[in-house]
């Protein structure tokens, strides 16, 4: 199944509509979101303590201005250590929105207090808080749902205030809340869109990286992923960390006698089928399948021991002569067999045999199985 079919854009939100591709996402998204999260922080902070210049012209130096001006200081020093931690502390998700949402909340909360401070100038209030709303919509990067609660709940808070304090006439309360609402309503529509090109962006990044590394008929690695992800110096350093590493090469046999005999579709279910079993076998997320010829395949078990690379190739070989592919149109079973060349070694960079030259003795091997009688397993450590 493709990764478009799986990864589900849910339309309220714009986000992954499943957990795991949210989360995928999100950990892909994080080197960029962190820093904007910190800068976003730090140029707002600025904006807030600077905007005290406003209190001190409205309301002169004394009590209120200072219970003012503390508030302007505890949004500074929320959103001051939210950037630090930013900047400086590698973030899960999780601890980014809880930092996104505590800022947010405090100065949208302080912002009510100035309002309550000064309420001779709702309209230019209102318009502030347009300005952070659009802020919390499109430059803070937190959860859709997240974002609209403190959005909203603060508009409604605020709204409350101006016609708590009723100073301002009912038209003017109207107008300002009706305003509030189309900022609110642009800002979400912006902040889906916004989500929604994200995600679709990365989707096909998904899709591209996952056409270029796998084989369209299995569905498998391919020899590209093999050359450019598993044998470079960095793939076989972290190699390393396993300390041995064990390959198995398994090449149908006869195969070109159920494509004579059956057809070329037929032949593709038998490999469909060799692939699946042996996706099922291996090991999801440590061992890697790689289909490295037509019907040939290759399995890298890190950290895995010849015996235990025989004891794969054993299993595969009994299951898949055993079992019987259903041609593609279902008439007939299909029977076959597999022949396998296993070579296990040590995974030192120093001392131990590069994958290269694994794969190389499990190819002589394989052939050996071949020469053999086929339908059996050859192995070997190579020091
Ligand atoms: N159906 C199908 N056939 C393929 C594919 N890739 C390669 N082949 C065929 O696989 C056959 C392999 O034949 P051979 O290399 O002679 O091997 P074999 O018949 O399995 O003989 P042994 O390996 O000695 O047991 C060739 O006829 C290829 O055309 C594919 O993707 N689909």
């Amino acid at each position: 199944m493709s990764f478009s079919s799986l990864a589900q854009i849910a339309p309220l939100t714009g986000e992954f509509a499943s957990p795991g591709s949210e989360t995928a996402f999100l950990h892909h998204q994080q080197p960029q979101t962190q820093p904007l999260l910190g800068f976003t922080l730090a140029f707002c902070t600025l904006f807030y303590v600077a905007f005290a210049v406003t209190d001190l012209a409205a309301l002169g130096f004394g009590e209120a201005f200072l219970t003012l001006f503390s508030a302007r200081m505890v949004v500074a020093l929320t959103a001051g250590a939210c950037t630090w931690l930013a900047y400086r502390r590698p973030l899960t998700v999780p601890a980014m929105r809880l930092a996104a949402s505590v800022a947010e909340a405090v100065a949208l909360g302080c912002f009510m207090i100035i309002a309550i401070y000064r309420p001779a100038e709702f309209h230019w209030h209102a318009m502030s808080l347009a300005i952070m709303l659009m802020v919390v919509y499109l430059y803070i990067p937190n959860s859709f749902v997240n974002t609209l609660l403190l959005a909203f709940s603060s508009t409604a808070v605020f709204v409350a205030i101006a016609l708590g304090q009723g100073r301002m006439n009912f038209t003017d309360v109207v107008t300002m809340s009706m305003l509030l609402f189309l900022t609110n309503a642009f800002g979400a529509l912006a902040a889906r869109r916004f989500n929604r090109i994200s995600r679709e962006e990365y989707r096909a990044q998904v899709e591209l990286r996952h056409a270029a590394e796998r084989d369209h008929l299995t569905g498998c690695h391919n020899r590209r992923y093999l050359h450019e992800k598993l044998m470079t110096p960095l793939a076989q350093q972290a190699l390393c960390q396993h300390a041995r590493v064990a390959v198995v090469l398994c090449d149908i046999d006869n195969f070109k006698h159920i494509n004579d005999s059956h057809g070329h579709a037929d032949g593709d279910e038998v490999i469909r089928s060799f692939a699946r079993l042996l996706a099922a076998m291996t090991r999801e997320g440590l061992d890697s399948v790689i289909r490295y010829g037509g019907e040939e395949f290759l399995a890298v078990l890190p950290g895995a021991t010849l015996d235990e690379g025989i004891a794969l190739a054993e299993r595969l070989r009994s299951r898949f002569a055993a079992a019987a592919t259903l041609s593609a149109y279902g008439q007939e079973h299909i029977r076959t067999t597999a022949s396998f060349g296993v070579a296990a070694g040590a995974a030192d960079m120093e001392d131990g045999p590069a994958l290269r030259d694994l794969i190389a003795a499990a190819d002589k091997l394989m052939y050996e199985a071949k020469r053999g009688g086929r339908d059996c397993v050859r192995a070997m450590q190579v020091l």
